[in-house]
């Protein structure tokens, strides 16, 4: 069934409508919208919060080249891309064991996306978890995800503010891509033929979280779990 939602300006008329049904956005790139209950989403804000209020909080990583991103990130469980963020130890004194609830978030995104008998509901135990934050003007440039060992698919989830999130293919930064629209609460997969796709936000849509998440100032929460080990 298609379920389609109409997207208004803030006390607007119509802009545009877009399509809300799940859909497989290209093989192994699956986006699941209104994946996460209300109650669920403002567990996760509450939970990023403390996360972040730790001896790791969040700040703007330097890129290999010297730029440095205008999203902010902090990294849970292992370490991994340390010189990403300016850290030399190789093992993380928090214990490399991320939180229950993103164990529990990783297994069911997965089985969600792929089905209840796919390989990876047994393969993918993530063992990082990026946050990023976006403030309503930070964006991040098509890149590949090329730092986890393995090839495990990488799981999305979204919260605040509503971004473009932009799936390309898997040789240039470039078209042929895709936009797709991810909401607080969207659950978005990608893994086997997509694993190596570039992909990047160009935008974030300021101001259309919902109020009830408690993101006082707006922006978007990202969460990524990813197996940069074998766990
Ligand atoms: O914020 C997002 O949706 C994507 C984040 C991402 O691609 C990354 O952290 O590698
Ligand atoms: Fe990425």
């Amino acid at each position: 069934m298609r379920r389609p939602s109409v997207l208004r300006g803030p006390g607007g008329p119509e802009l545009f409508t877009i399509d809300r049904t799940r859909q497989d956005v290209a093989p192994g790139a699956v986006h699941v919208p209104d994946w996460l209950a209300l109650s669920e989403q403002m567990d996760l804000v509450r939970l990023c919060r403390l996360w972040v209020s730790g001896p790791r909080p969040l700040k703007h990583r330097t890129l290999p080249g010297g730029g440095t991103m205008s999203a902010q990130s902090m990294v849970m469980g292992d370490y991994w891309t340390q010189s990403w963020f300016g850290e030399s130890n190789t093992l993380n004194p928090q214990g490399s064991t991320l939180p229950s609830v993103l164990l529990e978030l990783g297994a069911r995104a997965i089985r969600e996306a792929y089905g209840a008998q796919a390989p990876e509901v047994r393969s993918f135990v993530p063992t990082t978890a990026l946050i990023n934050f976006y403030s309503h003007d930070a964006r991040m440039g098509m890149h590949q995800d090329l730092d986890e060992t393995g090839d495990d698919p990488i799981v999305s989830i979204s919260l605040g503010d509503t971004c473009v999130f932009r799936l390309g293919n898997t040789e240039t930064r470039s078209r042929p891509y895709q936009d797709v629209e991810l909401r607080s609460g969207d659950l978005f997969v990608f893994g086997r033929e997509s694993r190596w796709a570039f992909h990047g936000v160009p935008a974030i849509r300021s101001g259309t979280g919902d109020p009830q998440l408690g993101m006082r100032d707006g922006g978007r929460l990202n969460i990524t779990l990813r197996r940069t080990r074998q766990a």
